[in-house]
């Protein structure tokens, strides 16, 4: 049960509608059992007493067995009913708060090890692991529960009645209850693995896919990577068919083990009706009652195959939540400037690559307007992540504002320094909610104001909704400059103290650019500092200071002078 817990223990509340499931689960389980019983029994007596005569058929009390019957008939369907109710609502309570638990663990993780991650393996896990793991209780639990209580009362009836009959029964319901499950589950274990390893890889394609469907179009690959599913797909049905073969086999023979335990009840209950230890009433109340205890462990191979899909799906997720939050609590101090100084540093992106930054010392000063600049590949972009502590760093310190970077509070980070990506993403909706995600305290006059500096004001305004103008999943009704600019309004809207700007004027005209730049230098506090990567020499003459990666460090270049036009 270890790893149930934490990540998976239910809450209270919880765990008490979990319980009363399985008491509802067990009750219409016995009811059933009770119910074929007691109606074997009633049918044989009222047989045997209208056999022995009109004064025997009249003096059998037909009322209670058959008041009886009806009540264990209609306590079998409430109980049902509730049941099915009742386990439901606890396994959607249950997959809930596991979702809400392995997500508060994934955010805190380090940025660094959630980068590293497939985003398409990450959103099954979330999705579709939490799942799981969450109906172990109905898919498992709620079955081997049952047909261990059930079993162990058909047992101790039939064996009150005829302890050899009770014996007979309970081999058949522990080779059908225990061997069989374990057999079935033997077999299907690695079966079970397969999918799910095949579905984690799926999950994954099918996200580059719908990203990258523009390029896999213009690429012409749709029919690789259409072979490439249908080789996963394949694989995840064969294995599928291989446990639908164990289940099916698996029922069948508790079907045959059913029907030949109950003859086995049968004889030992002849015997002892020949040795007048029990009424011909008793005998079909007995077969049936046999019968009944096994329809509760014949869902048990597929109870015990869910278990294994949960087991694995719960394993994955504690992997996935494994690794400790990412340490924080190193404050800023109010009153230090907010300084950038890098020592000494190193960085990789895994052991066997080559080092993007090696001995790399840089200080910027709060204040300063720096470029950085430098090849394609040379670590640009890298650098921006490293204080975000998107990606981690083997060698040197970073420090911020006189504090470690690795020990940064992100929300206090985020709320000092404005960073638009290279990839910036936009959000599914209008441009008011894309500006308001970035600062939802922001007025309509903050929000204009910040579209005036990323020149997209005009724009905005000739729309027929303004603000409310929808843009499309990832901003894909604008285009790219537009997108770039409504990205750059919207850092600019949280008037951060920390600008860190990659390529801000990609995608823009020559004219476009220079109003860019000059509304955004004019817009500027005094003390704010400004880090622009850029490939862009147009944009330099606007900043003091360039700063060029080269052979993994940095170097102050000149900057080409005259006054930007
Ligand atoms: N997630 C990643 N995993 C592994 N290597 C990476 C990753 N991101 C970048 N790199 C590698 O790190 C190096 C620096 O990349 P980076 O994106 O920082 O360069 P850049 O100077 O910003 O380039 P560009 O100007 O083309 O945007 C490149 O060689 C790149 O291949």
């Amino acid at each position: 049960m270890s790893h149930l817990s934490p990540l998976f223990a239910p809450t209270r509340p919880i765990g008490r509608r979990m319980a009363a499931g399985l008491v509802l689960a067990c009750l219409a389980a016995l009811a059933n059992f009770g119910l074929l019983a007691l109606s074997g029994w009633l049918l044989a007596a009222a047989a045997t007493a209208g056999l022995a005569g009109l004064v025997a058929a009249h003096a059998f009390n037909m009322a209670l067995p058959a008041a009886g019957v009806r009540f264990l008939a209609t306590l079998r369907i409430l109980a049902r009913y509730g049941e099915r109710v009742v386990t439901h609502d606890a396994t959607l309570g249950l997959v809930g708060q596991i979702r809400a638990r392995s997500f508060d663990r994934l955010v805190r993780q380090p940025p660094a090890h959630l980068s590293r991650q497939r985003s398409g393996e990450q959103l099954f896990r979330f999705v579709s692991d939490t799942e799981r793991a969450g109906h172990a209780y109905l898919d498992a639990g709620v079955p081997f529960v049952t047909a261990a209580v059930c079993g162990l009362a058909s047992v101790g009836l039939v064996g009150a009645f005829v302890p050899s009959a009770g014996l007979v029964l309970a081999t058949g319901l522990l080779t059908c209850g225990v061997l069989l499950p374990l057999a079935a589950g033997w077999l299907s274990d690695r079966a079970t693995a397969r999918i799910a390893t095949q579905q984690d890889a799926m999950h994954g394609d099918l996200v580059d896919i719908l990203q990258g469907a523009d390029e896999i179009a213009f690429l012409g690959a749709e029919g690789a990577m259409r072979h490439r599913l249908d080789t996963r797909q394949a694989a995840i049905r064969h294995a599928r068919l291989h446990l639908a073969a164990i289940e099916g086999g698996a029922r069948a023979l508790t079907g045959a083990m059913a029907m030949l335990t109950a003859l086995g009840v049968l004889a030992c209950a002849s015997t002892a009706l020949h040795g007048g230890l029990l009424s011909a009433a008793c005998l079909p109340m007995l077969g049936l009652g046999a019968l009944a205890a096994f329809e509760s462990v014949a869902p048990l191979p597929a109870a015990r195959q869910m278990a294994r899909h949960a087991r694995l799906a719960a394993r994955r997720m504690r992997a996935a939540c494994a690794l400790p939050p990412q340490a924080t609590g190193g404050s800023l101090s109010p009153t230090a400037p907010l300084d950038l100084d890098m020592r000494a540093v190193g960085m990789r992106y895994a052991p066997d690559e080559a080092w993007v930054l090696r001995h790399a010392d840089l200080t910027i000063r709060q204040g300063e307007r720096v470029a950085l600049v430098g090849p394609s590949g040379a670590g640009k972009s890298t650098v921006a992540g490293l204080l975000f502590g998107f990606h981690d760093y083997q060698e040197g310190t970073i420090h911020f504002g006189g504090t470690d970077a690795r020990a940064l509070d992100p929300d206090a980070l985020s709320g000092l320094v404005g960073v638009m990506a290279q990839d910036a993403h936009l959000f599914q909706g209008s441009i008011r909610r894309n500006l308001a995600m970035a600062c939802p305290t922001a007025d309509e006059a903050a929000m204009w104001s910040a579209l005036e500096t990323a020149q997209l004001a005009a724009f905005v305004r000739q729309t027929p909704a303004g603000l409310d103008t929808l843009i499309g999943e990832a901003g894909l009704r604008l285009s790219g400059g537009q997108g770039r600019r409504l990205a750059l309004a919207c850092v600019l809207l949280r008037r951060p103290r920390w600008l860190i700007l990659d390529e801000p004027t990609e995608g823009l005209d020559a004219a476009t650019e220079r109003a860019v730049m000059t509304a955004l230098m004019a817009s500027l506090p005094h003390d704010a500092t400004l880090l622009c990567i850029t490939h862009r020499t147009a944009i330099l003459p606007f900043l003091e200071r360039a700063v060029e990666i080269a052979d993994h460090r940095f170097h102050d270049v000149a900057i080409p002078r005259g006054r930007p036009r």
